[in-house]
């Protein structure tokens, strides 16, 4: 969560929100076009990927508080 960390880091710096939905559903889109390529259901993908972007936004929110 190192990334996610310098991310959270340079949002405060930046006045800039945590969530950024916009973004979110690149990433998700990405992960799920992938996913696909190689045979993992989407459902797998989506919970997969909830549980990185949540653990993100716990980091991040842990820096912005800081
Ligand atoms: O790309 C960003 O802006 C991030 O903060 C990373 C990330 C993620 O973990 O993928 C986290 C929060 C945002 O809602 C979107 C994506």
């Amino acid at each position: 969560m190192a990334v996610a960390e310098k991310i959270g880091q340079y949002k405060k710096e930046n006045d800039i929100t945590i969530l950024q939905t916009n973004r979110w559903n690149e990433v998700l889109e990405r992960a799920l076009r992938q996913g696909q390529s190689v045979g993992l259901t989407p459902e797998f993908v989506e919970q997969y990927l909830a549980a990185v972007h949540l653990e993100s936004i716990a980091h991040q929110s842990r820096v912005m508080e800081s």
